[in-house]
């Protein structure tokens, strides 16, 4: 298991003020930047410009969650844009293993989404190839939905999965997490924390991130 990292979602930031919203949270690990095609969810958000130009303003290194049809198409060119990190859903991707390859390729992170009704089963021989799996904990299109406890299972499957198989990859949940759900994220062996509206609802941003994270270390010590 890695260690524990907060990647605070920008969704539900002020989005015509977002560099001004990202210097709140100084001590994150990540941005978590939402792109939404209005395809593969029912949501429009923003592209490749845009986090093109966020990436230039921060220091903070970017988490690219990709919910678009055909990420065969596009994710590499996030990976060329400066995100650190980059999804893709494996719901949406025609060849997965080559597409992880080729976001390595770039330089960055290769990570894949499941939604809450997919297996992570199916995909046992492929997280070698990924630097991290995200599991969403919410359907995926909006912020600030109810964390689904019913995901729960399959956090802890996928990590007696990375166990048994020996690999380093971190385990990202997104989706409803709050100081109230993150340590039961935690118990079950996630290690990254996407946190959207917790984060920017709160009255100090980045004073949150370091809760939540405080949080999730103690309980993933237990
Ligand atoms: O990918 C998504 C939603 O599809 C997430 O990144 C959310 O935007 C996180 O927001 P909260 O659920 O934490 O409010
Ligand atoms: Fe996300």
């Amino acid at each position: 298991m890695g260690h524990i990292q907060i990647t605070p979602s920008i969704l539900n930031a002020d989005l015509a003020n977002l560099a001004g919203e990202v210097a709140r949270i100084g001590s994150a690990d990540w941005v978590h930047v939402d792109v939404m095609d209005n395809h593969f969810v029912p949501n429009l958000t923003l592209g490749l410009p845009v986090v093109e130009s966020l990436a230039k303003s921060t220091a903070l290194p970017m988490d690219a969650h990709l919910m678009i049809a055909d990420p065969d198409r596009w994710a590499p060119a996030y990976a060329e844009a400066g995100c650190g990190s980059v999804t893709f859903h494996v719901e949406a991707a025609a060849a997965p293993v080559r597409l992880a390859r080729e976001i390595r390729a770039q330089g960055a992170r290769a990570s894949m989404a499941l939604k809450p009704a997919t297996p992570i089963e199916p995909y046992e021989d492929l997280l070698a190839e990924l630097d991290m799996l995200l599991i969403m904990t919410v359907e995926p299109g909006f912020g600030g939905q109810k964390f689904l406890d019913l995901c729960l299972p399959k956090i802890r499957r996928a990590r007696a999965l990375m166990d048994k198989h020996g690999v380093e990859t971190w385990l990202q949940v997104d989706g409803g997490v709050s100081l109230e759900t993150i340590e039961r994220c935690a118990e079950a062996g996630a290690d990254v924390f996407v946190a959207g509206s917790a984060v920017y609802s709160a009255a100090d941003p980045d004073r949150m991130v370091a809760e939540l994270k405080a949080k999730a270390e103690a309980a993933s010590a237990r």
